[in-house]
């Protein structure tokens, strides 16, 4: 029911075309976002937050929760429909991620308010396509509390996309 009021307009009027799935609850679950066509599940891998010690470190045959959960994810669809999310604070552990997830998108929250490094984000998860998408919220939308807020916010934003156009010419993908 959930895929169906996200994914499908005639619906819900509502046409994502990406969805951030726990991968907790199974294949099947997932399978339900999946089964929509051309629309993509961002599954949570290794979060931003402090509590990723909780579970996603728990060791299993495996290795870590947080890698079996990226194995296997990979065997219910290709990277063509499977993201991942890790978050920035976790900057050095990209090398490893990279590993079992070499071609998937990863979608990076963390950066601005939670602290994370965009430079070192960059330097150990980023593909020859670039392969990341990086999120800040807080940082901009609350760039400022005066009457500047609008511009406040642009140029926080701003500062993000000109570091993230520098390490992509760095790369040379740009
Ligand atoms: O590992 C995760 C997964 C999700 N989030 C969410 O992303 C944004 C980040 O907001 P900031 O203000 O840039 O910190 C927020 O909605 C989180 O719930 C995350 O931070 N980490």
């Amino acid at each position: 029911m959930y895929a169906k009021a996200f994914f499908n307009e005639d619906a819900s009027g509502m046409s994502f075309d990406a969805i951030t799935v726990s991968p907790y609850m199974g294949q099947d679950t997932v399978n339900s976002y999946l089964s929509y066509p051309g629309k993509w599940v961002i599954l949570l891998a290794l979060t931003s937050s402090a509590g990723s010690k909780d579970f996603q470190y728990l060791e299993t045959n495996q290795g870590f929760l947080y890698e079996t959960v990226i194995q296997k994810a990979n065997t219910w669809a290709g990277a063509d429909r499977m993201m991942f999310v890790v978050g920035a604070t976790k900057s050095t552990e990209f090398t490893n991620i990279r590993k079992f997830a070499p071609d998937n998108f990863l979608l990076v929250p963390g950066v601005g308010a939670q602290g994370g490094n965009l430079e070192e984000v960059c330097r150990y998860g980023m593909t020859k396509d670039c392969g990341l998408i990086v999120n800040a919220s807080r940082s901009i939308i609350y760039a400022s509390n005066g009457k500047d807020f609008a511009e406040a916010a642009g140029a926080e934003a701003l500062k993000i996309q000109l570091q993230m156009e520098n390490e992509l010419e760095k790369a040379g993908i740009i």
